[in-house]
């Protein structure tokens, strides 16, 4: 039989702000001097996690009108249309879904024989944060789908978690999905010669879906703001709220513009920890902060009213 000249496609998903676009980096890196295009999929109207992609790819595109798992009839296909277009395909297309996808949705469609004619599901990789997956597992329906479809289970942020603990994780993950390959990583770090994908990927078995639009119960606030916040008070109402609502906001994620700094500021919380770092000038475009709020039943005037004060006076 020749060579499978298919497109290899690579299913990253995983609950919010568990590490895919870091484990998504840390996979270009390894496969970089291949054709590699990415496809991200926010969850919300604003695409942050574009930005956060820190290594060289062919293409980007960015589907930001909706979950793609929640139809069939939609951008997906369109892109997948479209890179078939191009004048040199690509070697590797990967798939960094919303924290919130229905992946078994996702790997229906690669099972649509117009698709499967070009494109290769390799794997389907779900990142897994050590430290608050039980918490979610609770709180969100989804997080458990996402680890039952999953073919590869990376463990990440591992330096949260004592020995014992991550060993009693892996133990609960395998029961959960007996037939996944599970690993670990720090900072989404997994060396390429040791990920095993399967033969075949357990999404072999999830057939092609009917389009379902099923409400997902967590939504997305954005906030934006022409003025300059006051950091230490951001950093305070921040972490007051996120600590005091941890069942009902899972992610803030954004670039913010900072009294005094001339650089642009990215904002990422993920849990108990909220960070705030530099992330380089504005170039062209005009200072200003965009928030992204994910969570359950979040309300756009009370992310208002948390925030307002914080903002320069
Ligand atoms: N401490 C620690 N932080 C990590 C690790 N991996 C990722 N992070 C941080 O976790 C946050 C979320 O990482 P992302 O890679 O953006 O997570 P994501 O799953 O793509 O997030 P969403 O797309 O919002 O669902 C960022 O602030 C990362 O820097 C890790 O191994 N340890």
């Amino acid at each position: 039989m020749g060579k499978d000249e298919r497109v290899k496609v690579y299913i990253l998903t995983g609950f919010l702000g568990a590490g895919k676009t870091t484990v998504l980096n840390s996979l270009l890196r390894q496969f970089s001097g291949h054709n590699n295009i990415v496809i991200e999929n926010e969850f919300g109207k604003v695409n942050i996690d574009a930005g956060l992609i820190t290594e060289k790819i062919d293409q980007l595109y960015e589907l930001t009108s909706g979950c793609i798992c929640c139809s069939l009839d939609n951008d997906l296909l369109e892109v997948l249309g479209n890179i078939l277009q191009k004048e040199e395909r690509p070697d590797h297309v990967f798939i960094e879904t919303t924290g919130i996808a229905d992946v078994g949705n996702i790997i229906g469609m690669f099972h649509m024989p117009d698709v499967q004619r070009h494109y290769e599901l390799v794997s389907t990789i779900c990142v897994v944060d050590a430290e608050n997956i039980f918490e979610r597992l609770q709180q969100v329906p989804e997080a458990g789908k996402q680890l039952s479809c999953a073919d590869v289970i990376i463990i990440n942020k591992i330096k949260q978690l004592a020995v014992p603990q991550l060993i009693y994780l892996s133990q609960q993950l395998e029961q959960m999905n007996p037939l996944a390959f599970i690993t670990t990583s720090e900072d989404g770090f997994v060396p390429l010669k040791e990920l095993h994908f399967p033969e075949k990927s357990i999404g072999a078995t999830i057939a092609p879906v009917a389009p379902v639009k099923h409400p997902h119960k967590v939504n997305t606030v954005l906030f934006e703001s022409p003025e300059a916040f006051d950091l230490n008070m951001l950093v305070f109402v921040l972490d007051l709220h996120f600590n005091a609502y941890p069942d009902q906001l899972y992610r803030i994620k954004g670039y913010v513009r900072i009294k005094d700094t001339p650089e642009r500021m990215l904002v990422q919380s993920t849990g108990k920890y909220l960070h705030i770092q530099p992330a380089g000038e504005w170039g062209s475009a005009t200072p200003s902060s965009t928030l992204v709020f994910i969570g359950k039943e979040l309300k756009t005037p009370t992310i208002q009213r948390i925030l307002t004060p914080a903002l320069r006076k």
